[in-house]
């Protein structure tokens, strides 16, 4: 039984399907302290946040049985992703479930600062009759948008259509995209000095850390407005606070802060020029509803070893490489797990070659799965998140090379470890019609299917052993399932792979390899 702790105000529609599903249990306790945390985390295969929790490395710690740590969102600030990533947990957001809602507050927070909506509620409802509220329209405005991914873009689609002038930045926005999407480009100076309005859709990075800060605010329009539904810190908050008082900015609204909540004196609070709501962003029924499914769904996946998107702690793969991809990450799990059950000594260096189909794509999420393999019988808790951490961590080093000839297969993928000992190689590929094969090991031909219990049997090429090697096994009670013999030349070396259905005691394995021209005798399980 998977156990999942929601520790942040989730919405119970969202993750209904947690709930449905027989084997996870589901609790919820929110507003706990990090001590809290700590003392029960390590009952947990799972943790569920929004924006509150702060996941911190002392957390992960204690959590021993975390996989994964699912965000009901976009902003991943809270969760300490390089200790997660050495832990090899998994951590997931939601990309998608919240931009419209996020989009909608920025242009409601655009609109009320416009026209000073809430403080003029304020009044009115304090018996005050004042009708001196004059606004701006938003009409031939320009508005600067300083980041133009999922919310950035909507938000500009918005203002299109509100008659306004739409000048963007964001490193990643290409000429044709912009065009597409009707917004000029700018650098962040010439948008910060041109913008009747200016909304901020960046992660708070080192690099948008104060993105608007006294340099931006000399430069400024005056009278201008600024909005920031994005995160605190991205608006250098003193630096506006005085940009106020020299009448640059007129009026802002303000959905994130620099610390959450802020403090009772903080100046925004008190100054009518500025506007604020609690971190509202993604506060619809409806985002929280997508989130929430969004990350169940990935959750269940990851708890249940199923295939899932894209994890926020692993570089993203594109849809079109992923679908040429994923059809061999098992393959090369399993090679790299035989590998590294059969090669004898300390792994150094990993050599993986990879030919035919294979050759056009960036195969890294590919590696990523031969690397976990080779050292999934030798480090707890090593998954596909920190096993390249954990390879490089150990010293070993990781060659990919591309060949263009694949012995005639549609694609094939060819795998070296080498230890102080010795050399081993495993080649496989996918067959149309027979799935994953194991085709060559050494410098051996062979073709079997890797699954289950299997003996690798290097010998000499005489007649009789196969014969021997099936009543040793046959007299043991070893039933043998499937059985191959690869060689390259009459009476050279050889090898023998059998796949049998019970693994082989280590008495048998003894008398097996004291059989003369037997070599040695390597038992596995993939
Ligand atoms: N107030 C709230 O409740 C919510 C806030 N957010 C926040 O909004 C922000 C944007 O979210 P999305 O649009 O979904 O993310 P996104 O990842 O789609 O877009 C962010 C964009 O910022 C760009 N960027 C990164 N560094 C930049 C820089 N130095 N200058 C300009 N652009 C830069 C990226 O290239 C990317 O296109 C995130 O910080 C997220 O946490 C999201 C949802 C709700
Ligand atoms: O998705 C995001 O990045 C948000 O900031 C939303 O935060 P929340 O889930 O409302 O605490």
């Amino acid at each position: 039984m998977y156990k999942v702790l929601v520790s942040d105000p989730i919405s119970d529609m969202g993750i209904q399907m947690l709930y449905d599903a027989t084997d996870v249990e589901v609790v919820k306790q929110s507003g706990l302290s990090e001590d809290e945390l700590i003392a029960i985390i390590g009952d947990y295969d799972a943790l569920l946040v929004r924006s509150q929790t702060k996941v911190t490395e002392k957390i992960m710690s204690a959590g021993t049985r975390l996989k994964v740590i699912g965000r009901a969102g976009v902003g991943v600030d809270n969760i300490d992703l390089e200790a997660a990533t050495k832990r090899g947990i998994i951590v997931i957001n939601a990309p998608d479930g919240n931009t419209i809602a996020t989009c909608e507050l920025t242009f409601a927070m655009m609109m009320s600062t416009a026209r000073m909506i809430p403080q003029a509620y304020k009044k009115t409802v304090g018996g005050e009759w004042d009708r001196k509220f004059i606004g701006v329209e938003l009409r031939n405005k320009t508005l600067g948008i300083l980041g133009m991914g999922r919310i950035g873009s909507e938000v500009a689609k918005r203002a299109k259509v509100f008659g306004m002038e739409v000048i963007g930045y964001d490193p990643f926005l290409t000429e044709e995209r912009a065009e597409k999407i009707g917004v000029k480009l700018g650098t962040v100076n010439e948008i910060v000095a041109q913008a009747d309005f200016i909304t901020v859709h960046t992660p708070l990075t080192p690099e948008t850390r104060h993105l608007i800060s006294k340099p931006q605010f000399d430069i400024m329009k005056k009278g201008m407005r600024l909005i920031n539904c994005a995160r605190g810190g991205i608006i250098d908050e003193m630096a506006m606070v005085e940009a106020i008082e020299q009448g640059i900015v007129a009026g802002a609204a303000f959905d994130v802060f620099e610390v959450e909540p802020p403090q009772q004196d903080h100046p925004f609070l008190n100054n009518p020029k500025v506007i604020v709501t609690p971190h509202l962003g993604a506060s619809t029924i409806e985002a929280q509803e997508n989130v929430a499914i969004d990350v169940s769904e990935e959750v269940l996946h990851i708890l249940r070893n199923e295939p899932f998107k894209n994890a926020v702690n692993l570089p993203p793969v594109p849809a079109n490489v992923l679908n040429i991809l994923q059809p061999y990450f098992g393959l090369g799990e399993k090679i790299g797990s035989i590998l590294g059950q059969i090669a004898q000594g300390a792994v150094y260096e990993i050599v993986v070659n990879y030919a035919g189909d294979l050759i056009d794509v960036d195969t890294s999420p590919l590696t990523r799965y031969i690397v976990k393999g080779v050292f999934e019988k030798q480090l707890e808790g090593l998954n596909i998140v920190n096993a390249m951490h954990l390879a490089k961590s150990r010293d070993v080093n990781i060659v990919v090379q591309k060949s263009n000839t694949s012995n005639s297969f549609t694609n094939l993928v060819t795998v070296t470890v080498k230890t102080k000992q010795e050399e081993k190689t495993l080649a496989g590929t996918l067959l149309a019609g027979y799935g994953e094969r194991i085709v060559r090991i050494d410098q051996y031909p062979v073709d079997f299917a890797a699954e289950g219990n299997l003996l690798l049997i290097s010998h000499n090429d005489k007649p009789g052993i196969i014969g021997r090697v099936g009543t040793l096994l046959g007299t043991n009670n070893v039933n043998i399932a499937t059985m191959q013999v690869g060689r390259k030349v009459i009476g050279g070396s050889a090898i023998m792979v059998l796949t049998i259905d019970k693994s082989a005691p280590s008495n048998v394995l003894d008398e097996l390899s004291e059989q003369a021209e037997i070599v040695n005798v390597r038992a596995l399980t993939v």
